[in-house]
């Protein structure tokens, strides 16, 4: 059976960005770009849910969060997990665009009006948000409110996702294989640095060829596999694949997924980690993620109550946990701005040419 759906123009007009909230979300992809470029000597840390099942319970921890990322304003920039579809290894809930009902039937229309009018209040929080692009043809429907994009682990293969990344207008993170390589990634940084020519969906809903002209802003998101790849020899395995594929030395490091084997009590530790190698002054690492939310764990998503608090997917940590490793970020962004180490980077570092996307 078919199912018509709004067209993206109809979508956005129903629930639009405000005009004061589309010119903060250019200003988020400048400096989220200006971040990775090392341009801007914060870090940046993308942090939320694994997925968002209750926009209410959702946008209060976006309150939390914008809270935080004003008090943490001088040495971290804070992106918001704002993650409406998920990639599944075989089966499961994939999302509240492709499932609003959390019963198992898919609903695109219901879930596409509700996940933008999510996006559009969380926007309105001031908070950078991030996204996984699963659905490529999903992408027109949301783009504009995105400032740091995914392409995920089980689709960072794919030719439609690398193209769609070459259009994106904002930084997109391409993470490494399920299986842990980084080649497959470097690849796909590669591919989607250049212009192609992709099948979309215009505004007005017709299906349209797009020329791209490459992103500049891809990068590597270094998630761990069957092992974790955060440590120190793990970023310096990175940063030699950056340079044997002539890519700057730009990373983001996702403390959750294989760099904690799904365990969200391992994520404290695999931050530790981490602001030990920022404070020491590897300014290679530009980024980190955590999966964190309301409340500390996760629930199955098929029990008679949900909770609002609490994941449907993988387990996060609670919120209490998360402030003190924000803190903890926070100074190991300071230490690194005064750390000789850095200071000797940047000096070598050539003028960027990278800049904000449109
Ligand atoms: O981030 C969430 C999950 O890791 C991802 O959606 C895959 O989950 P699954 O292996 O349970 O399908
Ligand atoms: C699915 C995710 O990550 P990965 O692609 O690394 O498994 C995620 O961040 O939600």
């Amino acid at each position: 059976m078919m199912h018509p759906l709004p067209t993206p123009a109809a979508l956005t007009a129903a629930h639009p960005l405000t005009p004061a909230a589309a010119d903060a979300v250019a200003d988020h992809r400048a400096t989220v770009a200006a971040v990775l470029d090392r341009r801007d000597p914060r870090l940046l840390v993308v942090v939320g849910p694994c997925s968002v099942h209750d926009p209410a319970a959702a946008l209060e921890y976006a309150g939390l969060l914008a809270d935080a990322a004003r008090r943490l304003a001088d040495d971290l920039v804070l992106v918001f997990r704002a993650y409406l579809e998920k990639p599944r290894t075989i089966t499961g809930w994939t999302g509240l665009i492709a499932c609003p009902g959390l019963d198992g039937k898919g609903d695109l229309a219901t879930g596409l009006r509700l996940g933008r009018s999510f996006l559009t209040d969380a926007a309105a929080t001031g908070l950078p948000l991030a996204y996984e692009f699963v659905d490529p043809a999903l992408a027109p429907y949301v783009a504009d409110t995105v400032s740091w994009a995914a392409v995920g682990a089980r689709t960072v293969a794919s030719q439609p996702h690398r193209h769609l990344a070459s259009w994106l207008p904002m930084p997109v993170g391409m993470k490494n294989c399920v299986s842990g390589r980084l080649d497959t990634a470097i690849a796909a940084v590669q591919a989607a640095a250049h212009p192609h020519t992709l099948p979309t969906v215009s505004p007005d809903g017709c299906l349209t060829a797009l020329d791209s002209t490459g992103n500049p802003d891809a990068h590597l998101v270094l998630r761990g596999g069957p092992t974790p790849n955060y440590d120190m020899t793990g970023v310096a395995q990175a940063r030699s694949a950056l340079a044997a594929a002539d890519l700057p030395h730009r990373l983001v490091v996702d403390a959750a997924h294989g760099n904690s084997g799904k365990d969200h009590d391992r994520q404290p530790h695999v931050i530790t980690d981490l602001a030990a190698q920022i404070a020491d002054g590897d300014d290679s690492l530009a980024g980190v993620m955590i999966e964190s939310y309301l409340s500390d764990g996760r629930q199955d998503p098929g029990a008679a109550t949900l909770r609002p608090d609490l994941s449907i997917t993988d387990p996060c940590l609670g919120w209490s946990r998360t402030v003190p490793l924000l803190d903890h970020l926070a100074l190991a962004s300071r230490r690194r701005r005064s750390s000789p180490r850095a200071v000797a980077d940047q000096a070598d570092r050539p003028a960027s040419t990278s800049g904000a996307a449109p």
